[in-house]
């Protein structure tokens, strides 16, 4: 048995912008999916993701059927989007090992679809605990690299390597189309997240931004600019200046709101952090629905966003400094 796991992230600037090959920096965070995989004794492939339920029921699945002992009364195209992430790790760990059987099971402290990488969390995860249980060990950067494929076949084609480069390396990271690396002294920075409840479709948001990219040229200019505006944050990371960052992180959710990326209650939980006094706010993550990320050392607004309608959950989060890593094995 071999138990790993990969945390989430939050987008410091420049989500869907970096899907055009805009930089983007982002951090990984304290919260992380746990993946435990077993060998077995026949060819058979299964897995148990018991935190991702359709209509009430929990997913349990194998060799592209799902099981009927989990009474799954729904379409099944619903049930392969749930499950494309999954299956999509588990061809990469084919594509390395000669495999006989495993088991996989998830567990995961990130929520689903809302910004915080629960997708990439989960993939990185499962292809390190599949293949160290088959006898084979990746490097970090390799992981990355499938991880990506996974996303990138998932999303019809439109993912960046941002998210699941940031927790297979863990810190915080700077992105940029192929070129992908560490940002050296990752700043530790009072992030409070506040969370709707909701979540967003990845694939939907993005092919969005896409198509209002092609039709106007100051859709493509407002991408554009939010590649300027990440350009700037570089400065304010290296030099740790909260103020300048905050009010880069209020502009970029003003330009991802153009974009049609933000909801009602994501704006007003940014409204809720930047009046209780957040250096800045923005929504993290592809949006419509989901997590705001707010930089506020003072108690002030999570205790806002415990006030706020809309906001179901609050919760700081600290940069996490490992990547994937080895739980047991
Ligand atoms: N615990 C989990 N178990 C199985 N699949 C998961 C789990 N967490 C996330 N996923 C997969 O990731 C998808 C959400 O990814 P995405 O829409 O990119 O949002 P995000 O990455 O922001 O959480 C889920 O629909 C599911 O397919
Ligand atoms: C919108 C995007 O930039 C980030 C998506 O992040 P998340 O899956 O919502 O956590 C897409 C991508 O980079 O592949
Ligand atoms: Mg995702």
């Amino acid at each position: 048995m071999t138990v790993s796991s990969a945390p989430g992230k939050v987008y410091l600037l420049g989500e869907h912008a970096v899907v055009y090959g805009e930089p983007a920096m982002l951090c990984a965070i304290d919260r992380r999916a746990t993946v435990t995989a077993t060998a077995r004794d026949d060819d058979r492939i299964r897995v148990q993701a018991r935190d991702l339920t359709i209509d009430g029921f929990s997913v349990e699945y194998g060799d592209g059927v799902v099981d009927e002992s989990t009474d799954i009364d729904v379409p099944h195209p619903l049930i392969e989007a749930a499950v494309g992430y999954v299956d999509g790790a588990v061809e990469q760990v084919k594509e390395v090992v000669d495999t006989t059987g495993f088991t996989i099971t998830i567990e995961s402290e990130i929520p689903l679809g809302a910004g915080l990488g629960s997708s990439a969390a989960v993939v990185v995860a499962a292809i390190d605990a599949a293949t160290r249980e088959m006898g084979v060990e990746l490097t970090p950067e390799e992981i990355a690299q499938r991880a990506y494929r996974v996303e990138y076949d998932v999303q019809d084609g439109q993912a960046s390597r941002a998210d699941t480069f940031c927790s297979a390396m863990g810190k915080a990271v700077r992105v940029e189309g192929d070129d992908c690396r560490p940002i050296e002294e990752s700043p530790e920075l009072p992030f409070v997240i506040g969370f709707d409840g909701g979540a967003g479709d990845t694939g939907t948001l993005v092919a969005g931004v896409r198509s209002l990219k092609e039709e106007y040229e100051f859709a493509a200019d407002t991408v554009e600019t939010i590649g300027n505006i990440v350009r700037t944050g570089e400065r304010a990371i290296t030099t740790e200046d909260q103020q300048e960052l905050g009010r880069l992180m209020n502009f970029n959710h003003g330009l991802l709101s153009a974009l049609g990326v933000s909801s009602r209650s994501l704006d007003a939980m940014v409204w809720a952090a930047r009046d209780a006094g957040a250096f800045g706010a923005k929504l993290t993550g592809a949006g419509g629905g989901g997590c705001i990320v707010a930089l506020d050392p003072t108690p002030d607004t999570a205790t806002a966003l415990q006030y706020t309608p809309g906001c179901e959950e609050t919760f700081r989060a600290e940069l996490d400094h490992d990547g994937v890593r080895v739980e047991s094995e």
